[in-house]
């Protein structure tokens, strides 16, 4: 497994955000991580990242623990809100990079990248003048570069044109194909049924289902033509807990 968290918590003050969570991604899977507003999927991603300290559990990366910089390296978070230098321009966002991950021969595929998004046109704009798809497709770009294993990303479809959604979705097919594991919270589910080989389902800070859309389907005998939205409508509806 190449990814592996166990027994994960995480409170702020009194409220349990993640609270004593496991699981295992192995390589080349892509899994939606799901549930309703508050569930604690940002919290999840980020202490995975290391970019919220955790309280309690552990995790791994390819066997080490995820501070390690070996494995800091083999990482990448992608947030929600795109967080971007706002006085560096495109291409300096890459070379930024490049440099803080000692990559070399670098610039081609950075020029790739950029194109692949439409961003080529942008490359000597101020970050401060870019829309938000804009700055998001450059974090997704920063976080393409470095070539990681395991990508988290964090509603990564928001706020993107239908083109960058296309790109973004056909990015997601190759990087499954290479082998690379995603982590991916949304609230799209139609999106997540077609592109996760399964799914993590949250509420308040616990992990209440998973598995591939049949296995859930079985474990909550549901029909066979029952979506992942009814599947997910179900399982967190408040009766549930
Ligand atoms: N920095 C913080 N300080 C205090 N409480 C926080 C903080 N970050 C998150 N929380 C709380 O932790 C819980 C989980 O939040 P989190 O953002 O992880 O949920 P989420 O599943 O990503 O939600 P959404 O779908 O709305 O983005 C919520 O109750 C939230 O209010």
């Amino acid at each position: 497994m190449v990814l592996q968290v166990q027994g994960l918590k995480k409170h702020f003050g009194k409220t349990r955000a993640v609270d004593g969570i496991s699981f295992a991604l192995g390589e080349g899977q892509v899994v939606g991580l799901l549930g309703p507003n508050g569930a604690g999927k940002t919290t999840t991603l980020k202490c995975i990242a290391g970019l919220l300290r955790k309280d309690e559990g552990s995790v791994t990366v390819g066997g080490l623990d995820h501070r390690d910089d070996k494995a800091r390296y083999r990482l990448a978070y992608i947030p929600e809100t795109p967080d971007i230098y706002e006085m560096l321009t495109v291409w300096e966002h890459m070379q930024f990079i490049a440099l803080a991950y000692n990559l070399i021969d670098w610039e081609k595929e950075a020029d790739e990248l950029l194109e692949r998004f439409d961003l080529a046109e942008k490359r000597n704009e101020l970050g401060m003048h870019l829309s938000k798809g804009m700055k998001q497709k450059i974090t997704i770009c920063c976080a393409l570069l470095h070539h990681p294993d395991v990508l988290l990303f964090d509603e990564p479809l928001i706020g993107l044109d239908p083109k960058a959604v296309r790109e973004l979705k056909n990015a997601f097919y190759d990087l499954k194909a290479s082998g690379k594991t995603l982590l991916i919270s949304t609230h799209m589910l139609d999106t997540a049924q077609n592109l996760c080989d399964s799914v993590l389902v949250m509420k308040q800070g616990e992990l209440i289902a998973e598995g591939t859309i049949e296995e859930l389907r079985q474990q909550m005998k549901a029909s066979a033509d029952s979506t992942l939205e009814d599947l997910f409508l179900e399982v967190t509806a408040d009766d549930q807990k």
